[in-house]
């Protein structure tokens, strides 16, 4: 997509007991590990749900499938900031978000800063496109580099939840784009690229995937899940339509500098 906001992520078997628990320099996690009833190498780790004896992750005895994410430098020599948001979901089951509630919800996210200003909302109307591809409704948060300020880009970890069921698409996922209506150029131009008969989505990514070590043993995604990306590039696209038929300034017109 050419976003190029997720730290590289490979698929690796490791050995929880050699590569972590008698590698690791933390003495909080390896205080964590544990041999379960069944024999396994457990640990839990710290953090501030689910890290405790109930919620282990196990190896079987010790070895694990896992993804390994490109490290990113260390918190003191780049510090980020998290940002919350504005359309994060409730995880309630009877309470519904202020986006759920209130159509006219970006008005007041526009006026709002970081918002108001620069890219952040382009920005996170990419994430949204983005997240509505890979059907990930649990982007609560983003960082940021502390270092460029708001003149940044985004950046998203914690992308476990994406690529779930393939047969199913979550809308409220663009409520951003379609309660905004407002999209980056050079977005629109990349996906309408991607749904071209020639440049298809799916067949960009299986020929980008074809490149995983593990493709033919495990690959990243199955066919339902190729499949599934055009049909929801047709979704966006057919959500920028409307918001086209609809209004004016629908596209945000970063691609000027190159006129
Ligand atoms: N590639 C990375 N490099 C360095 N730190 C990272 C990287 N990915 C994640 N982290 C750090 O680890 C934390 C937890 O990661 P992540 O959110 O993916 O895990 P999680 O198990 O889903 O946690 P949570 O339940 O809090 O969402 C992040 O907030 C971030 O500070
Ligand atoms: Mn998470």
């Amino acid at each position: 997509m050419g976003f190029n906001r997720i730290p590289p992520v490979v698929g690796r078997l490791i050995n929880v007991t050699t590569d972590i628990r008698e590698t690791t320099t933390d003495e909080r996690l390896s205080r964590t590990f544990f041999t379960s009833p069944a024999g396994n190498v457990c640990f839990y780790g710290q953090c501030e749900y689910y890290c405790s004896t109930e919620h282990p992750v196990c190896g079987r005895p010790d070895v694990l499938e896992v993804s390994l994410a490109t490290m990113l430098p260390d918190l003191s020599l780049a510090p980020r900031r998290s940002w919350r948001s504005p359309w994060r979901r409730s995880y309630s089951r009877t309470k519904l978000a202020q986006w759920e509630k209130d159509p006219a919800y970006c008005d007041t996210v526009k006026t709002t800063p970081p918002y108001n200003r620069g890219t952040r909302l382009v920005d996170l109307i990419d994430m949204a496109v983005l997240d509505f591809l890979m059907s990930n409704m649990d982007r609560h948060h983003y960082e940021t580099f502390e270092d460029f300020g708001n003149e940044t880009f985004l950046l998203h970890l914690d992308n476990g939840r994406a690529f779930g069921r393939h047969s199913q698409d979550e809308p409220s996922i663009l409520a951003p784009l379609a309660q905004c209506c407002r999209i980056r150029r050079s977005t629109l131009l990349r996906l309408r690229l991607l749904s071209h008969p020639d440049f298809r989505l799916s067949d960009v990514m299986r020929e980008s995937l074809a490149q995983d070590p593990l493709t033919a043993m495990a690959p990243l995604l199955s066919e339902p899940h190729l499949s599934a990306l055009n049909r929801r590039l047709e979704t966006i696209l057919g959500v920028v339509q409307t918001c086209q038929d609809r209004n004016e300034d629908v596209v945000y017109n970063d691609l000027d500098q190159y006129d």
